[in-house]
């Protein structure tokens, strides 16, 4: 097994002795896309915090692969209104060099916005944005919070396919937070159902059937995602090895969805 680029044990972190993040274990390699979903207050965000060395944690252990790079991409960009700022000048800021803000713009589809002023762009830019700045540093992980707040159902798709294709570019392993659950739930990757502990966690597949992901959802929710389920004849861990086979001569899922 390849070097975890991170690795929680037993993560726990308490506000007020409350533990909103209770326990938790999470391993994320090169390749990976690690998905975390969760009801609103689960400790999503708490839990990347801990990742980014942004939240102090209570118990347990974190650790962080020695010379990691971490690229990451906030829910909104905030910035002061009032202030002229152009795409160019917003990716500068980075200290990243022109050439490569440039490489980076381009990867994510917005380098036809280099003029443009950073308060005109419409979400789906400036989740592009977001992400092109992130790129700009090289990241050996990217940790996303919600990339797809606020962009419209196609450009969701779109731009999780793009994380998917930076993913395989790069070779970084990738976590991010998610509400859009239909979309999480047709992809093939892992996925954390987070309710301060971890619930359940594996492949959509997987744990769509699991009773604590119906439990924390809701049975509407859990059925009206049935129309992703495929058949799967075997299970994965949360590495992806296949942990148990119905039929002996394969190895692979076939993940036609309907
Ligand atoms: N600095 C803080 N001090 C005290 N409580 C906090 C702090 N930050 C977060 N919380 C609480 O911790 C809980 C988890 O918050 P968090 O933002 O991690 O949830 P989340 O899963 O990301 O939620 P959402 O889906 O609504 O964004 C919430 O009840 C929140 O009020």
């Amino acid at each position: 097994m390849t070097d975890a680029l991170v690795e929680l044990h037993r993560l726990t972190v308490n506000f007020d002795d409350r533990p909103v993040v209770d326990h938790v274990d999470l391993r994320v390699q090169r390749g990976d896309i690690i998905t975390i979903i969760g009801p609103n207050g689960a400790g999503k965000t708490t839990l990347i915090k801990a990742i980014l060395g942004l939240q102090p944690i209570s118990g347990g252990a974190l650790k962080i692969a020695p010379g990691l790079t971490i690229g990451y991409v906030p829910q909104h960009l905030t910035l002061e209104t009032t202030l002229p700022l152009s795409v160019r000048r917003f990716m500068l800021l980075s200290g990243r060099s022109h050439q490569e803000c440039m490489e980076a713009l381009t990867k994510t589809g917005v380098e036809h916005l280099l003029h443009a002023s950073v308060h005109r762009l419409s979400g789906g830019e400036k989740q592009r944005l977001l992400l092109a700045r992130a790129l700009a540093r090289r990241p050996d992980l990217l940790v996303l919070d919600e990339p797809a707040q606020g962009v419209d159902i196609n450009g969701q798709a779109a731009l999780y396919e793009l994380i998917r294709s930076l993913r395989d570019e790069l070779n970084c392993g990738v976590i991010m937070i998610s509400h859009d659950l239909h979309l999480v739930m047709a992809a093939t990757d892992k996925v954390i159902c987070l309710n301060q502990h971890v619930c359940c966690s594996g492949y959509p597949a997987d744990i769509s059937h699991d009773p604590a992901f119906i439990e924390t959802f809701g049975r509407p929710v859990a059925e009206s995602l049935a129309v992703y389920h495929h058949h799967h004849n075997h299970s994965h861990d949360l590495h992806g090895d296949v942990v148990s086979a119905d039929h002996d001569d394969h190895t692979e899922c076939s993940h036609a969805h309907h």
